[in-house]
């Protein structure tokens, strides 16, 4: 499946190792993950010689084009709360996941749409299990 990351950059980069996991998994299962080099320690310095508008026209056409996309949302982001938004007016199906006991806003704990699902994990390992699990559940859509 061609699969959009979505995580914080600006927002913080606590979870970076988490991210790393996740992305390594997404990609050892065989999928396309546009945005691998957000799971890098070192996104910051790569992003930072592209335009703004360019990153938003990337990401917004990567957007257009994945089957899914999976946010970790254990750290605020502007930028991962845009794309879940956007991803879901386009009818994507969305996983937003957390570390427990992240604090995360009400407009994600709060969301209805019908393709939007959330989950909540306690190491990497469950979060990759979590992630595979949804997964599981398109193909059989
Ligand atoms: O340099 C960048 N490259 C980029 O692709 N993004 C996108 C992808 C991430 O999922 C999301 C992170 O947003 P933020 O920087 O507000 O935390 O925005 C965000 C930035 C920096 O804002």
């Amino acid at each position: 499946m061609n699969i959009y990351f979505s995580c914080s950059i600006t927002g913080g980069r606590n979870d970076q190792p988490v991210y790393a996991t996740i992305v390594r998994a997404l990609l050892e299962d065989g999928h396309h993950v546009p945005t691998a080099i957000l799971a890098s320690p070192q996104v910051m310095d790569m992003e930072m010689v592209v335009d703004p508008r360019e990153v938003y026209r990337r990401d917004v056409n990567w957007v257009r084009a994945c089957d899914a996309l999976i946010a970790e949302v254990s750290t605020p982001s502007h930028g991962v709360g845009y794309e879940i938004a956007l991803a879901l007016m386009l009818e994507k199906p969305v996983l937003a996941c957390f570390r427990a006991g992240a604090a995360v806003s009400k407009m994600i704990l709060g969301n209805d749409h019908p393709r939007f699902s959330m989950g909540m994990y306690k190491d990497s390992e469950e979060a990759v299990i979590l992630i595979r699990d949804f997964l599981r559940g398109l193909d059989c859509e």
